[in-house]
């Protein structure tokens, strides 16, 4: 049987097109979203960003041998989550990002979960998130403990990892790559469920938005949330760079990152 997922045909010698999956990145502020995106992106740790924009870059990636075209929107909420629709409607999976020296961000990721797990059940629909405490190179600092990651990890039944983005690479990557996986899952799950859900489908095309609103945040969400429904949010102020990847990545055919706005790369 042929994946969704773009195995090639056998004897087509060719490969179908890329898996396409958004991801967006949660946090209060401050927790570290802006740095793990671009270390992940561009193997670096810049530290310095504008806490204001919220930028939507665009990766190829090659996930367990099959290429991913990957848009990765670094949001940037205020200080709680708000106007939530915009990433809600749009991203196929979520990190969800504290920082280990800050109660507060633990607090404010909570409070995100709380946020998808809602939307889920809104939705019916499964929105895989993972939970990173960053900044573990800061461990000496530490205002949450490990256990207390994990544990909120387990109520909400998400991944969690501890990460650092002015660490190695490879551990943010692996993160960035779980989280692909993870929305394959419920991609492929969705799709392989799609004929149930043909006459459920038109009757939402008829029902007005059902708007949620809840303690945590002043978010309204819109439950049309099937696949075809998922758009590119507008880009505010977007600015075309270009960047050119490692040596070691331009082995690959598409070495290109293309970056819309946000930070400057030396
Ligand atoms: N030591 C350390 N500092 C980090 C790490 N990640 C981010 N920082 C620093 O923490 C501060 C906030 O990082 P950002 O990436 O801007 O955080 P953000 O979540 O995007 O915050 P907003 O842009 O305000 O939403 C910056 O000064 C970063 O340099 C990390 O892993 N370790």
């Amino acid at each position: 049987m042929s994946s969704v997922f773009g195995k090639p045909r056998s004897g087509s010698g060719q490969q179908s097109a890329p898996l396409e999956v958004n991801l967006a990145i949660l946090g209060r502020r401050g927790a570290g979203k802006s740095a793990l995106t671009v270390k992940f992106l561009t193997r670096r740790f810049i530290s310095e960003y504008d806490p204001n924009l919220e930028d939507t870059y665009s990766s190829e990636e090659t996930v367990d041998h099959q290429p991913v075209h990957l848009r990765v929107m670094d949001t940037a909420d205020l200080d709680t989550p708000r106007n939530c629709e915009r990433y809600l409607n749009w991203a196929h999976a979520f990190l969800v990002v504290y920082s280990v020296d800050s109660r507060q961000s633990f607090e404010g990721s909570s409070s995100y979960l709380e946020l998808l797990a809602l939307h889920a059940k809104e939705t019916q629909r499964g929105y895989p998130a993972l939970l990173l405490g960053n900044k573990l190179d800061m461990a000496q600092y530490r205002q949450v403990t490990q256990a207390e990651g994990a544990a909120l990890a387990g109520r909400f039944g998400c991944l969690f990892f501890e990460v650092s983005a002015c660490l190695d690479f490879e551990h943010v990557q692996h993160v960035f790559h779980e989280a692909v996986r993870e929305a394959r899952r419920e991609l492929e799950k969705n799709s392989l469920a799609r004929p149930l859900f043909i006459s459920e489908e038109r009757a939402l095309h008829h029902q007005a938005p059902l708007t949620a609103r809840h303690g945590l945040a002043s978010c309204t969400f819109n439950t049309l949330s099937t696949a075809s429904l998922k758009e590119m949010p507008t880009v505010a102020q977007a600015k075309l760079v270009t960047v050119k990847s490692s040596r070691a990545q331009s082995k690959r055919k598409a070495p290109t990152l293309t970056l819309l706005k946000g930070f400057k790369i030396f």
